[in-house]
């Protein structure tokens, strides 16, 4: 659960945010909007990355202000760019490196982490170069190191624009079957079809809050 209350964002000279209110609960929801609308910053509110210059962002009952480190460790991020977030030489040690603060014993590191590349397909590829992988493989590398930690929510900031149409399919499929709840900033429209909530932004501003066909809809009227 993701609540805002009058939300605004400053950077620099510019009002980036400016009064978003909105309480997130349902479990597939996407952003949208122009370049520039502040759809990023926005995600990046969700876990505590960019704060609030006034007004209230609460996750999982905790403002964001005061607990920043709690709420990421519940809240997982996924970057656009995945070369972003591989640190480590192989598939497996990238995978393990998240779970560094948790003292796991090795074991059940390898379990955990075997079990994550098995069920999004990179099982073959654990101990090849991470940096070697194909752009869809590298997202779904970035996506295993963030859920293999079990995050309760997820947020991926355009996690399709650099890949193929294959590629981007297989993201959808994914995202169609996890359990968490999962917020997406995109420009990827299709990637929403079966999405319970759309938020479309323009100028800092949430201008349409709806169900994805009016959504978009609304969307496209804006960029008409
Ligand atoms: N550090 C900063 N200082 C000043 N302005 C910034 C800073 N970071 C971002 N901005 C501005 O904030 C606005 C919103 O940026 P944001 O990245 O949230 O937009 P976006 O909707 O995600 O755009 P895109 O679709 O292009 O990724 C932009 O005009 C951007 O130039």
């Amino acid at each position: 659960m993701i609540e805002l209350a009058d939300v605004r964002v400053r950077l620099g000279e510019r009002e980036v945010l400016r009064g978003v209110s909105a309480t997130l609960a349902e479990r597939r929801i996407g952003v949208i909007g122009a370049n520039g609308s502040g759809k990023s910053t926005l995600a990046r509110l969700f876990n505590g990355l960019a704060l609030p210059t006034t007004g209230t962002v609460t996750v999982l009952g905790h403002d964001t202000r005061r607990q920043a480190a709690k709420i990421r460790r519940r809240v997982g991020f996924l970057f656009t760019d995945p070369d972003a977030q591989i640190v480590m030489p192989t598939v497996a040690e990238d995978v393990a490196f998240s779970l560094r603060r948790h003292k796991l014993p090795a074991e059940e590191v390898r379990d955990r982490v075997a079990a994550v590349l098995e069920r999004h397909g990179l099982a073959g590829h654990a101990d090849h170069p991470a940096h070697q992988l194909s752009g869809g493989q590298k997202q779904l590398l970035a996506l295993c190191s963030v859920l293999v930690l079990e995050p309760e929510i997820l947020i991926m900031d355009e996690p399709t624009t650099l890949l193929d149409l294959r590629h981007s399919r297989l993201v959808a499929e994914h995202l169609r079957v996890l359990p968490q709840q999962v917020v997406v900033v995109t420009h990827d429209l299709s990637l929403l079809a079966d999405f319970d909530r759309v938020l479309v932004l323009d100028d800092g501003r949430v201008v349409a809050d709806a169900p994805p066909d009016e959504a978009i809809g609304h969307y496209r009227g804006l960029m008409a």
